[in-house]
């Protein structure tokens, strides 16, 4: 397994040893024993799917509050998606970057989002599902969300969405206030 580092602190492109022969491939896509020696999670006790019907899909940004902020591994299984996290935590490096890498369900690569960034994404093509590792539990009291195109993180989007859920577009203007 490969690790590469981002823009944000923590945040890591994970891309597994593809192992090819006549039948096809395999490959190892998690290993506690391997993230453990890279500092990061290793028990996922949720997993989540998301299926996106439409090119230009956008879902995000969210995370979860405190007692609740979970990291999330994050991999295509069908589609490419231009996938984003942002850093929220006053006290990092990157704090207001963000960093983006594009999931290809075909390169089999993932994105580690560690705790205290908000996650987004928007499809590059039609019919795009993504599958998510949680280090917590769902807590719906302490989702949280900041806006696509908030000024505050001037994000680069590859292209404006064509779909976005009314509570995503309805985000207010990032304030510090928002991650408590
Ligand atoms: C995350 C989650 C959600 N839900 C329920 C809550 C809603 O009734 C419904 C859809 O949830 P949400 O609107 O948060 O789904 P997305 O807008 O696709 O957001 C997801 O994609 C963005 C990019 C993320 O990073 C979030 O982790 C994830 O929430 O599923 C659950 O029942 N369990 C869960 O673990």
């Amino acid at each position: 397994m490969k690790f590469t580092a981002t823009e944000v602190a923590g945040a890591f492109i994970v891309e597994p040893e593809i192992l090819s022969d006549e039948r096809g491939s395999f490959f190892r896509t998690f290993c506690s024993d391997t993230f453990a020696a890279q500092g990061l999670a290793t028990t996922y006790p949720q997993c989540n799917v998301s299926t996106n019907r439409q090119r230009g899909t956008l879902r995000g940004l969210h995370f979860q509050a405190e007692p609740g902020a979970e990291v999330k591994l994050v991999r295509a299984t069908h589609g490419r998606v231009f996938d984003v996290a942002v850093d929220l935590r006053p006290d990092s490096p990157s704090y207001l970057k963000w960093a983006a890498v594009e999931l290809d369900a075909a390169r089999h690569n993932a994105f580690y989002i560690p705790t205290g960034c908000a996650h987004g994404f928007l499809t590059l093509e039609d019919d795009c599902a993504l599958f998510y590792q949680m280090s917590a539990p769902y807590t719906p009291e302490l989702a949280r969300g900041v806006r696509w195109d908030d000024p505050a993180f001037a994000i680069a989007w590859p292209f404006a969405p064509a779909v976005i859920g009314k509570r995503d577009a309805a985000c207010p203007d990032f304030t510090e206030e928002v991650v408590r």
